[in-house]
């Protein structure tokens, strides 16, 4: 690394960008990247935050090496032991075998699990301070944000927090580290997804972190993914809080799965509809075409999803099958639903989604829509009673 990346004078972000991976866990589409972030700071006792994914490796130790020259690391902090921050701890290990790997003891079981690591650890427990000279490190526990043993480092002379996953993003860091140097109108809905996708479940133990984090005077806020937070820490922990109570605007996510266009055509006189009665945020997304990342993603932000299935070999269509398995498994809350259909015989599509209507346990709409073989105009009768039922609700909502 040419240039030293400094967040202070003496702390440095020495992470890695990955514009090669295409799917992040091996599921979630990455068009902008991921970076994987990892810090140094510099002190009597020299300190690594977290790691990276093993496949940016050379250059994570490159970064490493251009800070620390001839000193050695003597401790490494282990906020997550998620293998895109986990993944070179071995080799840091054999680099510096006398540093210490701070954890907690939720940690530590993992470590040697997957990496075979139990010697020279330091456990430490909610509210413990280690001292490195003029950095003070204090360890906080945010079990299930998104995993058991996650923690965050905050370091009180400075008022950084490094939070692991919380407040991360996907897209890599182009040119910039700092919130302020990058382009954020660029990055929001990487921002977003990550949060929808990766963390959405854990609403709970997210809005319980932001509490216990409260109290902290934070002057920056460094992830392990995404932009450091320093000029928007308001911002985006107002966006965390409403994202992790379920709070969602005024609008309508309308998702169709359709081979040969009856049910689109259906999913497109909704949408009509309901613009036509005053719902101007209305997404339409084919689910055989667009990611459940994206779908997820608009379903966090907007109350009223209307789903659409075409019958399959007596069950739904499989991209729709796929999208509401992962909406009941993510246990999203607070949404109002409608659901609608088309068949040419028994049908599968629409029983299947009012199956996902009585497990996700939303408010439902009463119409629901279900043509034969093609939509004829007492089908388009009841889109028009479906929208407006999803209409009038939402505007009551809202009002
Ligand atoms: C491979 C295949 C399997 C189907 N399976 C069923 C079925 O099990 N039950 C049913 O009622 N209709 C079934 N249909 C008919 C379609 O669900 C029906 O024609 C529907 O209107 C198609 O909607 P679309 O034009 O949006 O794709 C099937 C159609 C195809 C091509």
């Amino acid at each position: 690394m040419h240039n030293k990346n400094n967040i202070t004078d003496k702390i440095f972000w020495v992470g890695t960008n990955d514009r090669k991976t295409h799917l992040f866990e091996n599921y979630w589409p990455l068009p902008k990247g991921v970076a994987y972030n990892s810090y140094i700071i510099m002190d009597e006792k020299v300190a690594i935050v977290d790691t990276v994914e093993r496949g940016t490796m050379e250059t994570y130790i490159d970064n490493i090496e251009s800070v620390l020259g001839d000193r050695k690391a003597d401790y490494l902090i282990i906020n997550h032991m998620e293998p895109d921050h986990s993944g070179s701890i071995r080799t840091l290990v054999e680099r510096y075998p006398e540093m210490k790997i701070v954890g907690n003891k939720k940690t530590f079981p993992m470590l040697e699990r997957f990496y075979g690591i139990k010697n020279n650890l330091l456990e430490v427990k909610e509210g413990d301070q280690l001292d490195l000279g003029l950095h003070k490190l204090n360890f906080y526990m945010v079990p299930m944000l998104h995993w058991p043993e996650t923690m965050v480092t905050f370091e009180s002379n400075n008022g950084i927090l490094f939070s692991g996953d919380a407040f991360g993003a996907f897209g890599t860091l182009d040119g910039g580290i700092f919130d302020d140097e990058l382009d954020l109108e660029y990055l929001e809905e990487e921002i977003s997804r990550y949060y929808s996708n990766i963390v959405g479940k854990y609403g709970r133990p997210t809005q319980n972190a932001l509490a216990k984090l409260s109290g902290l005077d934070l002057k920056m806020i460094c992830a392990t993914h995404g932009p450091i937070w320093r000029s928007h820490i308001d911002d985006i922990i107002a966006k965390y809080d409403k994202w992790s109570k379920y709070q969602t605007d005024e609008g309508c996510v309308i998702v169709y799965a359709s081979m040969y266009g009856n049910t689109e055509k259906m999913a497109d006189n909704i949408a009509r509809h309901l613009v036509k009665k005053g719902i101007k945020k209305v997404r339409i997304h084919d689910s055989s075409k667009t990611h459940p990342s994206y779908i997820i993603n608009d379903i966090f932000k907007y109350r009223g999803v209307i789903l659409g299935s075409c019958a399959y070999n007596g069950d739904i269509f499989p991209s729709m099958e796929t999208l509401i398995n992962e909406l009941e498994h993510m246990a999203i809350k607070d949404h109002v639903l409608g659901v609608f259909g088309s068949k040419s015989w028994g049908g599968g599509g629409l029983k299947r989604l009012n199956k996902f209507a009585e497990a996700i346990k939303w408010e439902t709409i009463e119409a629901t829509p279900e043509a034969l073989c093609a939509p004829h105009a007492e089908d388009f009768d009841q889109c028009e009673a479906l929208a407006e039922g999803m209409a009038n609700r939402l505007k009551d909502l809202y009002k």
